[in-house]
């Protein structure tokens, strides 16, 4: 057996990966950042989470982190120097032994309608079948409806991006609700019937954003490539996610409970002046829903965009929220 040298010390740098198109291809992307700002080689190493092997349904399966344990594991085993998350599936507590080391420039944080025939969510017909796996969209997506006289169906569907389009050229659904970010980075945004305004409804925490995570610094090479990815760090979008999940954490929400939340920036001309921190949360059937925001100067500090979050979810829990998000899943 040749043993070829890979790892921390020496070689390319070993980037593990899910399967999937979205994964290889936010992988992908970040493999290109990280030879550039580390002026190694990147290797993908594919690795199965249960998050893609299992057909449950995401809200059943319950407990976070389905599609990050794995990769986890690789990276503590030693397996692979580096993974890169969807934000919005990682888990609120941070393992100590492993360390968030970038989380780069945010895109399109909002959700989007892929419909048949063209169609923006306010043109479908009464009892249109809209799939969603989401309790989050769908919680609002009724709420919407409710309000604007519409009667819909949401559809709890789940599959990758391609299966859950495919729902509706098949004809099964007239319409699916995705993450932009997603459809983007596998290049089929040109599928996007109407971007959903975060008006109407407010994203996951994290979305849009990803996660470059590596072990913790316990050896040197560990510590080296900790303060590498360091490079790839956007600080405001590392702010914003935090204040989000943050708030997320304190609602004290699993992935699957309807929590939306979005932190961005508000400026006056060309001058930033506040962070904005939206959240809601909601009973699926969209009859109650919680919506509140609030704003505080641009946090510096970790600390202060958790503090950020922890404020909204004081006043949400003092609005009632606790009791529209049922039964906790884990
Ligand atoms: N829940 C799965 C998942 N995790 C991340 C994304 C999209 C990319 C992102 O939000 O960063 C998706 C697909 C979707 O919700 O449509």
């Amino acid at each position: 057996m040749t043993e070829r040298r890979t790892g921390p010390e020496s070689g390319p740098l070993r980037l593990g990966t899910r399967r999937s198109k979205l994964a290889m291809a936010q992988s992908g992307q970040v493999a290109n950042a990280v030879s550039r700002v580390t002026g190694r080689s990147v290797e993908l190493v594919e690795i199965t989470t249960y998050g893609d092997v299992s057909r449950e349904n995401l809200a059943q399966i319950g407990g976070t982190g389905v599609f990050v344990t794995a990769l986890r594991e690789a990276l503590l085993r030693g397996e692979i120097d580096f993974a890169v998350h969807s934000l919005k599936d990682l888990p609120t507590t941070q393992p100590d032994d492993l360390a968030l080391a970038a989380v780069p420039v945010r895109e399109d944080a909002r959700d989007v309608l892929v419909a048949r025939d063209g169609l923006k969510f306010a043109e479908l017909p009464d009892g249109a079948r809209v799939g969603t796996g989401s309790l989050r969209r769908m919680a609002q997506l009724n709420a919407y409806a409710r309000c604007h006289g519409m009667t819909i169906e949401t559809v709890a569907i789940r599959g990758n991006v391609d299966t859950r389009i495919g729902y509706v050229r098949g004809g099964e659904l007239d319409a699916v609700v995705l993450a932009a970010a997603g459809l983007n980075r596998i290049g089929r945004t040109d599928e996007v019937t109407e971007f959903l305004s975060v008006d109407m409804v407010l994203p996951a925490p994290g979305q849009g954003a990803l996660a470059i995570e590596c072990r913790a610094g316990h050896t040197a090479q560990d510590t080296a490539l900790v303060a590498a990815l360091a490079a790839l760090d956007d600080p405001v979008t590392r702010a914003a996610v935090t204040a989000e999940r943050s708030l997320l954490a304190s609602l004290e929400a699993g992935c699957s409970a309807p929590v939306g939340a979005l932190a961005d920036l508000l400026a006056d001309g060309q001058i930033v002046k506040e962070m904005r921190l939206r959240g809601v949360v909601g009973t699926t059937d969209g009859s109650t829903l919680v919506q509140l925001s609030t704003t505080g100067p641009v946090p510096e500090t970790y600390d202060q965009a958790m503090a950020l979050g922890r404020e909204l979810a004081a006043e949400m829990l003092a609005k009632g929220a606790a009791g529209l998000m049922g039964e906790r899943v884990h």
